[in-house]
C-alpha cells in the first residue's frame, strides 16, 4: 500500500488549481442513466471514486468516453467525459461494486424512473457512522415504488411508472435529495420535496437535469418543486468547483502560514468555513476566479464550530478544521451534528501531539505550542487529509499509511502541495 511522507515546517506559497467537485460529479454521472442520449460532463476530477462509479455505470451498459485533450486543458483542469446510456443491459448494481462507494447506491433512482426496476446492493458501512438509506427508500416509496430488501439488495419496482408526490424529509439528506430529484424528473405529475438539502452539489445536479429537459424550481432552497417530464435528453454540463478541496487547502495555509491563491473556485460555495477561517486570524480575500488565504506571523485564534447542513459549517471540513485548532492559542470546541462517529482522526492527530478530548458529539481541543511528526494511519477521506494538514505544520517527518482513502477525493494532492513548497512525497508500495 502506498504511503505519503511529509517533512513539516515549510509555509505554503503559490497557486493551487481546484478540481471539479467529487460530490457533484458523482450524482451528475449517475444522471446519465436518465436518458439514452449523451451527457457530456466537463471538469470531472481524476479520482478513485470516479473510477469506481465508471465501473458501476459500465456494468449497467453505459458507454464511457474520455474526450481527448483540448487546447488549454492540462492534467489539472479536469477531464471531459461523455456518458451514453442508450443500451442499458442490466438494472442490477452488485455488492462488490456498490460496497466500495456509498454514492453508487443512488443509481437506484434513474434506473427505477427510466426502466421501472432496479436491484441495488445496500451500500457498505463506513468509518464515519451508520449511514442508513431509509430516507432514500421512503422518497422512492412516496413516488409509488414497491420496495423490498432481499439478500442484502434493495429491490425496487414500479408497475405503471413513478407518480409525483409530496416528499417531506424528516432530516436533511444530500443523497436523499439527489435521489428524489432524479426520480421525480421522470415521474408523472408534480413532486414537492420539503426540507431538501441546499448543498451546492444539489443545485449543480438540478442545473444539469434542467439542461436535460427536466422542470425543476427551488433548488438551493429547502422546497424543490419538480414537474415530471416523459423523457430527458442529452446535455453538456461543467462540474462545479470542489468546495471541500478549496476549504482543505485554505485550512492548510492557515496552519502552516504562507500565502496561497486557490483558483478555479468560488468563495460563495464555502462562506461559512471562510468566515470561520477569518476568525482564526487568517486573511481571506476574493481574487478573480478564486480565493487568497494568507497567514504571516500572528498566532491562530481558537474558534468554536458546529457542523450543519449547507449553508452551515460542512462536516466534510470538520477534521481539517480540527487539525488547525490543534495549534490554536487556547481551547476550541468542535461539535459534529451530521455523523455520529466522525472523530476517527482524533486519535491519529494525538500521535502528532494534539490534545483533544471527546465527549459524545463534542471534541474539545486544547491548542499546543507545536506538533511533532509521527507514523499515522488514514482512516477515512477527510480524516486522512486532516493528518496531511497536521503533518505539514508538524516538526520533522510524518508517514501517512493507507493513503488510498485520500485518492478517493483529492486529485493530485502531492503535486499541488509540493509546488507550493511542501516537502511531500508518495512512496509506492
Ligand atoms: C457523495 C456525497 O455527496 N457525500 C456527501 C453526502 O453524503 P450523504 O448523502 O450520504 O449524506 P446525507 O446528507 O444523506 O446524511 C446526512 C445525515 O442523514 C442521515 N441519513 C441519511 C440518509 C438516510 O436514508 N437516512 C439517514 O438517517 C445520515 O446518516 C446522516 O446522519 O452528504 C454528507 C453530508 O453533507 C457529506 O458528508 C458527504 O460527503
Ligand atoms: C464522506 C464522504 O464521501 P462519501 O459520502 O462518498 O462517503 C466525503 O466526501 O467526505
Amino acid at each position: 500500500m502506498d504511503r505519503i511522507h511529509i517533512t513539516g515546517g515549510a509555509p505554503l506559497n503559490g497557486t493551487i488549481p481546484i478540481s471539479g467537485a467529487k460530490n457533484a460529479a458523482l450524482p451528475l454521472m449517475i444522471a446519465s442513466l436518465l436518458t439514452g442520449e449523451t451527457l457530456e460532463l466537463i471538469n470531472v476530477p481524476r479520482l478513485a471514486d470516479i473510477a469506481a462509479l465508471t465501473r458501476i455505470l459500465g456494468n449497467h451498459g453505459v458507454d464511457h468516453m474520455v474526450v481527448g485533450k483540448r487546447p488549454g486543458q492540462t492534467t489539472e483542469t479536469g477531464q471531459t467525459v461523455r456518458l451514453t446510456a442508450s443500451n442499458v443491459i442490466d438494472t442490477t448494481a452488485p455488492y462488490d461494486l456498490v460496497s466500495t462507494m456509498r454514492a453508487s447506491f443512488w443509481v437506484i433512482a434513474p434506473l427505477l424512473a427510466r426502466f421501472g426496476e432496479a436491484k441495488v446492493s445496500l451500500p457498505g458501512g463506513c468509518a464515519i457512522g451508520t449511514r442508513p438509506v431509509d430516507l432514500l427508500i421512503m422518497a422512492l416509496e412516496k413516488l409509488g415504488a414497491e420496495i423490498e430488501i432481499d439478500g442484502g439488495y434493495v429491490v425496487a419496482k414500479t408497475k405503471n411508472g413513478l407518480r409525483g408526490a409530496a416528499i417531506d424529509f424528516p432530516k436533511v439528506t444530500v443523497g436523499g435529495t439527489h435521489v428524489a430529484l432524479m426520480a421525480a424528473a421522470l415521474a408523472y405529475g408534480t413532486t414537492v420535496i420539503d426540507n431538501a438539502a441546499r448543498e451546492p452539489e444539489v443545485v449543480d445536479l438540478a442545473d444539469c437535469l434542467t439542461k436535460m429537459g427536466a422542470r425543476i424550481e427551488g433548488a438551493g432552497s429547502s422546497r424543490i418543486v419538480v414537474e415530471g417530464v416523459a423523457r430527458l435528453s442529452g446535455a453538456r454540463h461543467e462540474v462545479l468547483p470542489d468546495r471541500i478541496e478549496t476549504g482543505t487547502y485554505a485550512m492548510a495555509v492557515a496552519m502552516t502560514g504562507g500565502d496561497l491563491s486557490l483558483v478555479n473556485t468560488r468563495a460563495d460555495l464555502l462562506a461559512s468555513a471562510l468566515d470561520t477561517l477569518s476568525a482564526t486570524g487568517a486573511e481571506v480575500s476574493e481574487i478573480p476566479g478564486g480565493i487568497r488565504v494568507r497567514r504571516n506571523g500572528g498566532g491562530i485564534n481558537p474558534v468554536d464550530i458546529t457542523t450543519d447542513p449547507f449553508p452551515g459549517f460542512p462536516t466534510d471540513l470538520q477534521a481539517q478544521f480540527m487539525a488547525l485548532m490543534t495549534l490554536a492559542k487556547g481551547q476550541s470546541r468542535i461539535r459534529e451534528t451530521i455523523f455520529e462517529n466522525r472523530f476517527m482522526h482524533v486519535q491519529e492527530l494525538a500521535r502528532l501531539g494534539a490534545k483533544i478530548r471527546l465527549d459524545g458529539d463534542l471534541a474539545v481541543v486544547e491548542g499546543v505550542e507545536r506538533l511533532k511528526g509521527a507514523p499515522v494511519m488514514a482512516t477515512d477521506l477527510r480524516a486522512s487529509v486532516s493528518l496531511v494538514i497536521g503533518a505539514l505544520a508538524a516538526e520533522g517527518e510524518t508517514q501517512i499509511n493507507r493513503v488510498y482513502h485520500l485518492d478517493r477525493g483529492f486529485e493530485a494532492l502531492e503535486a499541488k502541495l509540493a509546488r507550493c513548497g511542501a516537502q511531500i512525497e508518495r512512496v509506492r508500495a
